[in-house]
C-alpha cells in the first residue's frame, strides 16, 4: 500500500461540476481534488459519470457549471492540448497510437515545432526517451514499429508518451483490461514509482481488488454524484461494491453440469496469417452441452481468429468445425446464427451495435424478420417496444428510454444491450468475448449468473476473456492461446492465476 500523498496539497480541484446531455444529468454538483503524489481510484456503477468527469478534467468536455483549479488557480481547460499544458496525461481504454509509425515517432507526434522553427531536435528527444525507458525498466525499442508491439509494450509507450510531455497527473481508464496478471503487477509497480516521485495517479477501474492493492484513496460515484470517499486502508471490496450499486453483491456459485453430448467440435482448425505463420494453428477441442470452455491469452495470440472461424467471419485454411454433428465450416454467418450459434462480440461499436440505432432496434437486430417482431413485411412496433422495455428492465440497462440512441449510453450500458440481445435469443452454442468488459460489479454478477444459467440449460459456451477471475469463476476448462496454438488446456481443478499467466506468455506451456 502506498501511503504517500494523503496530507499533500491539491494539484487540482473540481468544484460544483455539473454536466447534462439533453435530459440526462451525467454529473450533479461534483467536487473533489487530486493531491500531489497520491494514487486515487475512482469507482462507480455503469453510467455513474466517471468518464464524463475525466473528460472534463482532460479538456474533452466543458462543464455546464462549476470550475477547475490547478495549483490553486482557476483554469479553463478547453481542449486536450490545454490539459496537457496544465500537466495532465490520459491513457484511454483504447490506445491512441499510430500503428505504422515507430515507437519514437509516436512519442514525437504533437511535438512538432518544439524549437519554434518547426524542427524536432531528434537526438535530444531520443536521449530523453531512452532515459525515461531505463528509469522504469521498460523494454521499448525506439525504432520498432508500433504494429509489431505486444499489448503491454503499447501501454508502456502510452505512459512514456505522457511522461515525455511533462505529465504530472496521470489518468488511466481501465488500464489492466488487456494485461496478464504479471503485466498488471508490473504496471502498478511502475505507477507507484510515479507517485513516489511526486506525480499523481488517477485510476478508473471496475476491478476492486486492484483498487484495494494499489490506491490510497477511493472516490465512489453513483448516478452522477460523488457518494462516498474512503481511505483505501479503511474500506474493503464489499463495502465499495455496496456503495457503488446500493446493495450487497453476492458472488456467483458455479455448479458444473457438463453433459455427454458434444455440441461443437474443432479438429485441427487453422487460419492463415499475414506472414508464413498461421494466425490460428491446428486448434482442436470439443465443447459439450452445459460446458463453459474458457479461452485465456494475451490479445493477438489467435483468439480473434478462433472466434471468427467459429462464427463464420473468417475462412479457415485447414481442419473442420462441426456443430451438432454437421460440418459448418462453409456456412455463412447468417446460416450459423439461424442454426443456433450466438455471438457476443467484444468490439461493441464495430461489431456488436449500430451506434445510431435506438436501444430497441439494437435489441431485436438480427431477429427483426421473425414473426414475433414483423408481420406481412411490417415491423410490429408495439411488440418491439414491449420486448425492449422488458429487456431494459430485466438487464437494468440505464437509459432514458428504449428509443435512446445506443451511441449515447455509457460504455457499460451499451455492453448490457448486447448481452441482453444475445442471451434472449436462446442459442445452443454461445460464443462470448469479454462479456463484462467495462461493466460494474453489480452487472457482472448478474451477467455471470445468466451465463451459468444458460450452461445449466445445456447450452455450450465458449468464453473468451481477458479477465482471469471471470474465467476461473465460470469455466469448466480453460484453454490458453499462445502464438496461434492452444498452448495448454487446464481443468477447473488445476486453475491457478500464475500458471495460466505463464502459459499465456509462452513459458511453462505444454501441448494440449
Ligand atoms: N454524448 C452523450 N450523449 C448523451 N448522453 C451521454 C453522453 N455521454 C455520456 N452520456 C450519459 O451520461 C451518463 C454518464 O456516462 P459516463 O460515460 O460518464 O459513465 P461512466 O461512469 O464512465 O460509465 P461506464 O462505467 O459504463 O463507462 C450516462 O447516463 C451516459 O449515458
Amino acid at each position: 500500500m502506498n501511503d504517500a500523498g494523503t496530507s499533500q496539497p491539491a494539484v487540482c480541484r473540481l468544484s460544483g461540476i455539473s454536466k447534462s446531455f439533453g435530459d440526462v444529468k451525467a454529473l450533479s454538483d461534483v467536487s473533489f481534488d487530486v493531491r500531489k503524489g497520491e494514487f486515487l481510484a475512482i469507482v462507480g456503477e455503469n453510467g455513474a459519470g466517471k468518464s464524463t468527469a475525466m473528460s472534463i478534467l482532460f479538456g474533452l468536455l466543458e462543464p455546464d457549471t462549476g470550475h477547475i483549479e490547478i495549483d490553486g488557480k482557476p483554469r479553463k481547460l478547453k481542449s486536450a492540448r490545454d490539459a496537457i499544458d496544465a500537466g495532465f496525461g490520459m491513457v484511454h481504454q483504447h490506445f491512441k497510437l499510430y500503428p505504422d509509425l515507430t515507437v519514437l515517432e509516436n512519442v514525437l507526434v504533437g511535438d512538432e515545432g518544439a524549437n519554434g522553427l518547426g524542427l524536432i531536435p531528434f537526438r535530444d528527444r531520443r536521449k530523453a526517451f531512452k532515459k525515461l525507458v531505463s528509469e522504469f525498466s521498460f523494454s521499448l525499442d525506439p525504432d520498432r514499429k508500433v504494429s509489431d508491439l505486444p499489448v503491454d509494450a503499447r501501454q508502456q509507450l502510452e505512459i512514456v508518451k505522457m511522461l515525455s510531455r511533462g505529465a504530472s497527473t496521470v489518468i488511466l481508464d481501465e488500464p489492466t483490461a488487456v494485461l496478464t496478471p504479471q503485466e498488471s503487477l508490473a504496471l502498478y509497480t511502475m505507477l507507484k514509482k510515479l507517485c513516489a516521485q511526486g506525480k499523481s495517479v488517477v485510476l478508473i477501474t471496475h476491478k476492486l481488488g486492484e483498487v484495494m492493492d494499489n490506491s490510497e484513496r477511493v472516490l465512489v460515484m453513483r448516478q452522477g454524484e460523488l457518494v462516498a470517499e474512503r481511505q483505501t486502508a479503511d474500506t474493503n471490496p464489499d463495502e465499495l461494491a455496496e456503495l457503488m450499486v446500493g446493495r450487497q453483491i453476492e458472488a456467483v456459485e458455479k455448479v458444473s453440469g457438463v453433459r455427454a453430448e458434444v455440441v461443437a467440435s474443432l479438429q485441427d482448425v487453422s487460419v492463415a496469417g499475414l506472414s508464413d505463420k498461421p494466425a490460428l494453428d491446428a486448434v482442436s477441442f470439443d465443447l459439450r452441452a452445459g460446458e463453459i470452455f474458457g479461452v485465456a491469452g494475451v490479445s493477438g495470440n489467435g483468439q480473434k481468429e478462433l472466434v471468427n472461424a467459429i462464427v463464420g467471419l473468417e475462412t479457415i485454411s485447414g481442419g473442420t468445425i462441426s456443430f451438432q454433428d454437421r460440418t459448418i465450416s462453409a456456412m455463412s454467418v447468417a446460416q450459423r446464427r439461424a442454426a443456433g450459434i450466438g455471438y457476443m462480440a467484444e468490439d461493441r461499436m464495430a461489431m456488436g451495435l449500430a451506434a445510431r440505432g435506438s436501444v430497441a432496434e439494437n435489441l431485436i437486430s438480427g431477429r427483426e424478420g421473425r414473426p414475433e417482431f414483423s408481420a406481412s413485411g411490417f415491423l410490429r412496433a408495439r411488440r418491439i417496444r414491449q420486448f425492449a422495455r422488458e429487456l431494459v428492465k430485466s438487464f437494468d440497462i440505464r437509459t432514458p428510454s428504449a428509443q435512446q440512441q445506443v451511441g449515447n449510453l455509457s460504455g457499460g450500458n451499451q455492453q448490457k444491450v448486447i448481452v441482453a440481445r444475445e442471451l434472449s435469443a436462446k442459442p445452443r452454442f454461445l460464443v462470448v468475448e469479454n462479456p463484462c468488459w467495462g461493466i460494474d460489479v453489480g452487472a457482472i454478477s448478474f451477467i455471470h449468473q445468466q451465463i451459468l444459467d444458460l450452461a445449466a440449460d445445456g447450452v455450450a459456451v465458449l468464453l473468451i476473456s481477458n479477465d482471469l477471475e471471470e474465467l476461473f469463476a465460470l469455466s469448466d476448462r480453460v484453454g490458453v492461446m499462445f502464438e496461434g496454438r492452444m498452448n495448454r488446456i487446464f481443468d477447473r481443478s488445476e486453475l491457478d492465476a500464475f500458471a495460466v499467466g505463464a502459459a499465456m506468455s509462452g513459458t511453462m506451456g505444454e501441448a494440449a
